[in-house]
């Protein structure tokens, strides 16, 4: 069974990731599609109880796939949670814990093979592409033994071309399937989001789509998913 599975990783951290994926899961599911998103590993998370935790990752990939918020939602989504808005090693030392990496791909392969014919099976990263997960591994790292093509979202904030060019070159490097590259529009950007995408497509060499604002995921690469 050939499974549509898209990894989603980041030029950095706080770039749109969450914000990309939850596009992108609504507008494949107003299509007719069904799509599992998840976020197996995030730092920065409160309670469940507490008030911020609705603007999770957690909670906003869960509202884009219509789901309620409960233990065990989130538990199927996010199972390796942290408190503290650090790298995931760092979060979890914080909470005498640690995570391996062996025990998150294994994790994610088993929602993989469990997903049924034509699912869309979404899997959202941590930080920047090579942001620290456990003391020895990186993000790349994680996404390499997952062996999943990636889809990579960028800002348009000034300095966003290179930080993007230089993430391409790193999957590049390590023969990492790239789908396409999403700039997502940063805040108070000095350049347009056109002209910044526009650069960034004249080295990219895979398809990049614009996503402004509040707005929609973009068609040019929903076709590729
Ligand atoms: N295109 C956009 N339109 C509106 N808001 C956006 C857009 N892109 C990002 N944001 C907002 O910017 C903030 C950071 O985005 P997001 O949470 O998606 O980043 P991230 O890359 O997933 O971060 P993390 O590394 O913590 O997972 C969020 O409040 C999000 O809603
Ligand atoms: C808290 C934050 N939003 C992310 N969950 C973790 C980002 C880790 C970034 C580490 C780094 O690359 O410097
Ligand atoms: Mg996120």
């Amino acid at each position: 069974m050939s499974l549509p599975a898209l990894f989603i990783v980041g030029a950095g951290t706080e770039i749109g990731k969450t914000y990309a994926t939850a596009a992108l899961t609504r507008r494949l599911r107003d299509r007719g599609r069904r799509v599992r998103a998840l976020k197996p590993l995030a730092s920065g998370v409160p309670p469940l109880d507490h008030p911020d935790f609705a603007v999770s990752d957690t909670a906003r990939l869960l509202a884009a796939q219509g789901l309620a918020v409960t233990p065990e939602t989130v538990e199927a989504c996010s199972p390796w949670r942290f408190a503290a808005p650090l790298a995931p090693d760092l979060a979890a030392a914080r909470e005498g814990r640690s995570l391996s990496l062996a025990d998150l791909v294994g994790w994610c392969r088993a929602r993989l093979s469990e997903a049924r014919e034509g699912d869309t099976v979404l899997i959202e990263g941590v930080g920047g592409l090579m942001s620290p997960i456990t003391e020895a591994e990186t993000g790349l790292d994680w996404l390499k033994a997952q062996g999943l093509p990636a889809l990579l979202v960028s800002g348009s904030y000034l300095g966003a071309i290179s930080h993007a060019l230089t993430a391409v070159e790193t999957l590049r490097a390590h023969g990492i399937a790239l789908a396409g590259l999403v700039i997502s529009e940063s805040e108070g950007a000095p350049t347009p989001l056109d002209t910044v995408a526009g650069q960034i497509a004249r080295h990219a060499g895979v398809p990049v789509g614009r996503l402004s604002r509040g707005g929609a995921f973009p068609g040019n690469l929903v076709e590729l998913v």
